[in-house]
């Protein structure tokens, strides 16, 4: 028997999502088979806690087999569309999956994994993975406007960039370059690219996907970044478990990539514990937690899907839009 609305908790009556617990998330995997082994979930978790296969078996698989359904009828309308406005020259556009969420949330682990479950359908679809850190204003720039404390705020970002990339990439056109970012040297790499070939999927990660932009009271046509997302996910969790995982890796990047004498950090890997510490506190508390509040979190309703993590990354809980 279906539920009807008067028996949804009111929370669900009122909200565009519905709300599932793991377990029952777990329920919508159905047949799809687990396609990675354990030793390549390892080697997909960044730094030294990779997630693990269960994690993988009860949230991903259902998330892959959603995905699929999505993909598959947004082919076909494209299809369709193309053949009613009589289209000479079919071209391919590919399925963009936008990932938000705060720094550390996990963002780029949870892009990865997909990327590869994804991959592995049986259609074998080409899937590309690109980082908004690639756009963000190269630190000579953000340090001119006096940004340096803002990076990853919505204004440390070429906006105009990043929109004329989607936008090529949307419309179907092949080499398309993205710019790349280094966690090494704190900043974009001159000159450094990465080329998008005409996927069937992307997946575009980064804190400010969902943005949304001022929109000219002259009626101008102002285009955000989520306009070309086909699916979109949020990863959400507790401010202070997101805090946790901040520190974690902060002080774990200490003891390896910080020693390397490029790393812009590589001056933190010499002082005590106690001084990495309060350094690493500082840039949550005054960047990352400040961006969290002000800009990320507020786009967390415009999402499809939100991932809601609690304790050690486990997925707790699953809210999907109605529509
Ligand atoms: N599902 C997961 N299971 C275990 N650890 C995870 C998981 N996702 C992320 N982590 C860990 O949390 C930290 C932040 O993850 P990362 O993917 O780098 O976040 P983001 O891209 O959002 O900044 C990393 O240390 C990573 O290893
Ligand atoms: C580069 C980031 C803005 C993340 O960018 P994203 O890939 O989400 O576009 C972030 O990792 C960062 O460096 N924040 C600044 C404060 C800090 O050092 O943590």
């Amino acid at each position: 028997m279906s539920t009807t609305l008067d028996q949804l908790a009111p929370r669900e009556r009122y909200s565009p999502y519905r709300f599932f617990s793991a377990a029952e998330w777990a329920e919508f995997r159905a047949d799809t088979p687990l396609t990675l082994t354990e030793d390549e979930v390892k080697r997909l978790g960044s730094l030294y806690d990779p997630i693990d296969l269960r994690e993988v078996e009860r949230i991903y698989l259902s998330l892959s087999r959603l995905l699929s359904a999505h993909v598959e009828s947004s082919q076909l309308l494209f299809r369709q569309r193309q053949a009613f406005f009589g289209a000479p020259e079919a071209y391919k556009t590919p399925f963009i999956i936008g990932i938000a969420g705060s720094v550390a949330v996990g963002k780029s682990t949870t892009a990865r994994v997909l990327k590869e479950l994804l991959a592995r359908w049986s259609s074998s679809p080409k899937v590309d993975l690109i980082t908004t850190d690639g756009f963000l204003y190269s630190n000579e720039i953000l340090r001119r406007e006096n940004l340096m404390e803002r990076k990853g705020f919505p204004d440390s970002y070429d906006v105009g960039a990043l929109l004329r990339f989607l936008s090529a990439i949307k419309s179907g056109q092949p080499d398309v370059p993205a710019p790349l970012y280094s966690h090494l040297t704190y900043d974009v790499m001159p000159g450094a690219y990465v080329t998008v070939d005409r996927p069937d999927i992307l997946i575009f990660e980064g804190i400010n996907v969902l943005q949304p932009r001022e929109l000219p009271r002259d009626g101008t046509f102002v285009p955000f970044v989520s306009d070309f997302f086909d699916f979109s996910i949020y990863i959400d969790a507790d401010e202070d478990l997101i805090h946790d995982w901040y520190i974690a890796r902060f002080m774990r990047l200490r003891e390896t990539a910080f020693r390397d004498e490029k790393s812009f950090f590589h001056r933190y890997a010499s002082l005590s514990d106690e001084t990495a510490l309060t350094i690493a506190e500082n840039l949550w508390a005054n960047i990352n937690l400040k961006n969290l509040r002000e800009n990320i979190l507020p786009t967390r309703p415009r999402a499809d899907l939100i991932l809601r993590k609690g304790e050690s990354h486990r997925v707790a809980e699953v809210a999907l839009r109605k529509l």
